[in-house]
């Protein structure tokens, strides 16, 4: 071996004292590095390596890939008596491939990112003179900034101005009659603690910048986000744990925003906060099945009626966008494709599809879902939708669970109940195989898309967290939960049963667990644990003030306690579905606002729908004959006509 070595070392001193011998070294020496480059090129993570997500995506999502017969129905116009039990056995329309074969891109935003978006250009915060004010609707006087600067409680840079980083709050000191005002350094340090959704803050911009797309409260996103780094992760469990156990937070955090009076009496909620937003008024709410989404879906319903807001409803009235075919504008009432997105909010059942809800709704929309946990969310499928093909033949959830595939038919097309819900309603193939490249690619498409994931076991820290999302008040988002089921019908789980949900909807465990981990990263980020809790309580006491105000009785009831027969939830499966009773003798605004806080969705849905689009009047003219309606499977008539239509709200013309 040394003999060996000698000799190497004595050819290769011999090769290179030659100038051929050492041309020839450092060739060899450039290939070899070469070699490496590709190597590591090779080894990268793909990034925004759009061909390669589409590819893989599009086996997450086209499903005739694993069965042939497992394929979309969208290129059939929708017809009334489209539901969710017929199966999705069709060839694609060439026109539709593109969108049914799911491409990646197709699900994610635009290229475009948000802050390009117009109401979302990236400001920078900038000196302002003060005679440029009128531009801008959040500012500080002169007065109000020596006053605070001046204030004996100003120990620390957190005291003089809750969440303004050092650079900034050194600006506000140095000047005289300038209005907010931060140097490229506070810009810097914002955009490198804040998320891209995030950039778009100002401070000072033109009026119809800020009606869209400012979010609220910049500074304190950006002082928590740097005290708390990613690495410093929260669990659900370890939220409500007070900072002092934590030692996170900064000594700021204790004092109550109700305290921090500025100046002439103005409050920095006031000054900084809610006038720096405009309430969100363009909306995509996708609604998870059994995911409290019926509540959230109530929430948007008294929002939009009270600021006038158009609704997307499914075509004639109907409950559902045709589900579950992936979403079309043309399923949409008063969709015309010439003309440019014009509905305000959307929130009706549908299987997502980005590029079609583009046509919808307006680019400045935001995208909110809620997810549940899929062991509850499993239990509460299987107790309502008996009915389906996978669910009607298991005695019992444990039975399904223990020999599902005697049970469940991919193929069927209603075997979406029975696995990975919320995958499916996301736009994904619920069958597909779990691997770690398809989940990622998963959770990275609905991250594009949406803005904001809610956890319906959090479901009032989920509500604060929407409305500040939404540059909204807190009673906008107080809610009674509806399509909540009487005890009767639910069934507690063993921890095995557990683990086989779990197991068998691995899909939507993934989703689950990611985004509940992600909505604490969030809440940490946008609100802080303090305000949170302070927030939760208010909106819990403003709850109950309601249910005092509002309900006859402590609460829900059974559905033959339910008097008003409009107030009535549609009973389906083998849930017994709790309604409310109100109230008599309620003076007519607070019977107004009551009754809308708790009726069910299918109702309100139809009076909106008719209040969107009047009937026409009666005409003296001949009528023609009206078109045999199309026949619905017994089961849906409720759904998709919506046995609701008779009902009427009380308060409404229709
Ligand atoms: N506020 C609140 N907090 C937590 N959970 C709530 C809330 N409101 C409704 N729910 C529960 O959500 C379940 C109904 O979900 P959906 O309304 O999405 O159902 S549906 O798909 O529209 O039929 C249903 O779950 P189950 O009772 O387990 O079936 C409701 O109890």
């Amino acid at each position: 071996m040394l003999k060996f070595r000698r000799y190497l070392i004595t050819n290769l001193k011999a090769i290179y004292r030659c100038q051929p011998g050492r041309l020839w070294v450092s060739f060899s020496l450039l290939i070899l590095l070469m070699v490496s480059f590709q190597v590591v090129e090779k080894l990268q993570p793909t990034r925004n390596c759009h061909c390669e997500l589409e590819r893989a995506l599009q086996q997450t999502t086209d499903h005739s890939q694993e069965s042939p017969d497992y394929v979309l129905q969208t290129h059939i116009p929708p017809r009334e008596d489209d539901h969710p039990y017929r199966q999705r056995k069709a060839v694609l329309e060439p026109a539709e491939n593109t969108q049914d074969g799911f491409q990646m891109h197709l699900y994610y935003r635009q290229v475009t990112p948000r802050e390009s978006s117009p109401d979302r250009q990236e400001r920078h915060w900038a000196w302002q003179p003060t005679e440029n004010s009128n531009k801008m609707k959040a500012y500080l006087s002169a007065q109000q900034l020596k006053s605070q600067l001046s204030s004996p409680r100003k120990a620390t840079r957190g005291d003089i101005f809750p969440g303004v980083p050092e650079s900034a709050a050194t600006a506000l000191g140095d000047t005289a009659d300038g209005v907010l005002f931060t140097s490229s350094i506070a810009a810097e340090e914002h955009k490198k603690t804040t998320s891209p959704q995030m950039m778009g803050v100002t401070l000072q911009s033109p009026p119809q910048h800020q009606a869209m797309g400012s979010p609220p409260r910049p500074w304190v996103d950006s002082v928590k986000h740097t005290v708390l780094g990613t690495a410093q992760l929260l669990r659900a469990d370890d939220f409500y744990r007070t900072e002092l156990e934590r030692g996170l937070l900064p000594s700021w955090a204790e004092i109550s925003t109700d305290e921090m009076a500025l100046g002439d009496g103005g409050q920095v909620e006031d000054v900084f906060f809610q006038k720096v937003c405009k309430p969100k008024t363009n909306i995509v709410f996708l609604k998870v099945h059994k995911s409290a989404s019926s509540t959230v879906m109530n929430i948007l319903f008294r929002f939009g009626e009270m600021h006038n807001l158009t609704f997307a409803f499914p075509l004639r009235g109907g409950h559902q966008l045709f589900y579950p075919h992936h979403f079309m504008a043309r399923f949409v009432q008063g969709f015309s494709p010439g003309k440019p997105p014009q509905f305000n909010i959307l929130c009706h059942h549908m299987r997502f599809l980005r590029p079609e809800v583009q046509k919808v709704v307006p680019s400045t929309a935001v995208y909110f879902s809620i997810l549940r946990n899929p062991v509850q969310l499993m239990e509460s499928s299987f107790v309502y939708y008996k009915g389906t093909s996978a669910f009607s033949r298991a005695r019992s959830l444990e039975e399904f669970l223990s020999q599902p595939y005697r049970f469940y038919n991919p193929t069927a097309g209603d075997s979406h109940y029975a696995r990975n819900l919320m995958t499916f309603d996301f736009g994904f193939n619920p069958d597909a195989q779990v691997t770690a490249k398809r989940v990622n690619l998963m959770l990275r498409a609905i991250e594009a898309s949406f803005d904001l994931l809610l956890i319906s076991e959090y479901f009032d820290e989920s509500m604060v967290l929407l409305k500040e999302t939404l540059c909204w008040d807190l009673d906008s988002v107080v809610s009674f939960p509806l399509n909540s089921r009487d005890s009767s019908t639910r069934s507690p789980l063993s921890s095995i049963t557990a683990e086989k949900i779990k197991a068998w909807n691995r899909l939507d465990w993934e989703i689950y667990t990611h985004f509940n981990r992600t909505f604490w990263e969030r809440v940490e980020r946008d609100i802080g644990r303090e305000r949170l809790w302070r927030e939760v309580r208010a909106l819990r006491q403003r709850r109950a003030e309601l249910a005092r105000t509002c309900l006859q009785g402590t609460g829900s009831v059974g559905p033959k306690d339910i008097k008003d027969s409009s107030l009535r939830p549609l009973q389906y499966g083998n849930a017994r579905i709790l309604g409310y009773n109100i109230k008599q003798g309620l003076d007519e605004a607070t019977e107004h606002m009551c009754r809308r806080l708790v009726t069910p969705e299918l109702q309100y849905s139809t009076a909106l729908y008719k209040k969107q689009f009047p009937p026409n009047p009666p005409q003296n003219t001949p009528q023609r004959p009206l078109q045999k309606p199309p026949q619905l499977t017994p089961s849906l008539q409720g759904m998709q006509q919506g046995k609701a239509l008779r009902y009427r709200l009380k308060g409404t013309r229709h």
